[in-house]
């Protein structure tokens, strides 16, 4: 079930993007501010039009999907975390099973303690700090046990220990055979964690491909404009400046 952009053009944001992503595998997007990565991850998602271009779930415009079988295939993180109810933490995760219907109990399970929020189940949403928020809404995204998983920047607001966990849980789920897109601004995590990088840069695709290509030390330079090298052995590496 392979998710795709054909020519994707956005006034001001994208121009002529392209991409076919590939199931069971973990795609980063990079770039550096305003280069357009939340608003692909939004066309992405269904929830930008997609101008001149189309997206496609296999076949399908994404477009013309029912938004219920949308919600159902596409888990879709944004990047500002907000929580307009206040209600219990575990009635939040809950609300990922809207689009099937149901509220069963085993991913709701699955998804608290992937996010290690067990022990804030019934605490008050708006209660909760910057990082178990985060958790927290992308304990609802995995709840759904969706296809895709779309996050912008899903460890933004995590301590280490919960981003390497995370980024654990992430590749359970590709190789359970979910797609998952990742917006990204910390370029080791993904070199070590991702299968492909697409870099962003105005609104085009400025590289695309294996890590250790997409991120080489060039095109970090042309793109984000500052002096870089890649330390540690592959996987491990680490990103210092010249
Ligand atoms: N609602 C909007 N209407 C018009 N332009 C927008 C809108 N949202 C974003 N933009 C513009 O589109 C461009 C891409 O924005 P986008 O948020 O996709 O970038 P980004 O790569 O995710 O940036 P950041 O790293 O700062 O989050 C920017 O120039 C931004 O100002």
């Amino acid at each position: 079930m392979r998710l795709a952009a054909a020519q994707l053009s956005i006034a001001e944001r994208l121009d002529r993007v392209s991409l076919i992503l590939e199931p069971g595998t973990i795609t980063a997007i990079c770039g550096p501010n305003g280069a357009g990565k939340s608003s692909l991850l939004e066309a992405l998602a269904g929830l930008l039009p997609a101008g001149d271009g189309a997206v496609f779930l296999d076949r399908q415009q994404i477009a013309a999907l029912p938004l219920r079988e949308r919600a159902r295939r596409i888990g879709y993180l944004p990047q500002a975390h907000e929580i307009a109810w206040d209600v219990p933490v575990r009635s939040l995760v809950e609300l990922g099973r809207l689009p099937h219907g149901d509220r069963l109990a085993a991913p709701v399970d699955a998804a608290l303690d992937a996010l290690d929020i067990r022990d804030l189940e019934n605490r008050r949403a708006q209660s909760l700090s910057g990082g178990e928020t985060a958790r927290v809404l992308l304990a609802r995204v995995l709840a759904s046990e969706p296809q895709w998983i779309l996050a912008d920047e899903p460890l933004a607001a995590l301590d280490i220990a919960h981003q390497l966990s995370l980024l654990k849980h992430l590749r359970r789920a590709a190789q359970g055979g979910a797609g998952v897109v990742l917006v990204l601004h910390d370029l080791a995590h993904a070199m070590n964690h991702a299968d492909r990088v697409v870099v962003l840069d105005r609104g085009v695709v400025a590289a695309d491909g294996a890590c250790e290509d997409a991120l080489d030390q060039q095109v970090i330079e042309r793109v984000w404009k500052v002096p870089v090298r890649w330390i540690g052995e592959p996987r491990h590496r680490a990103l210092v400046s010249r």
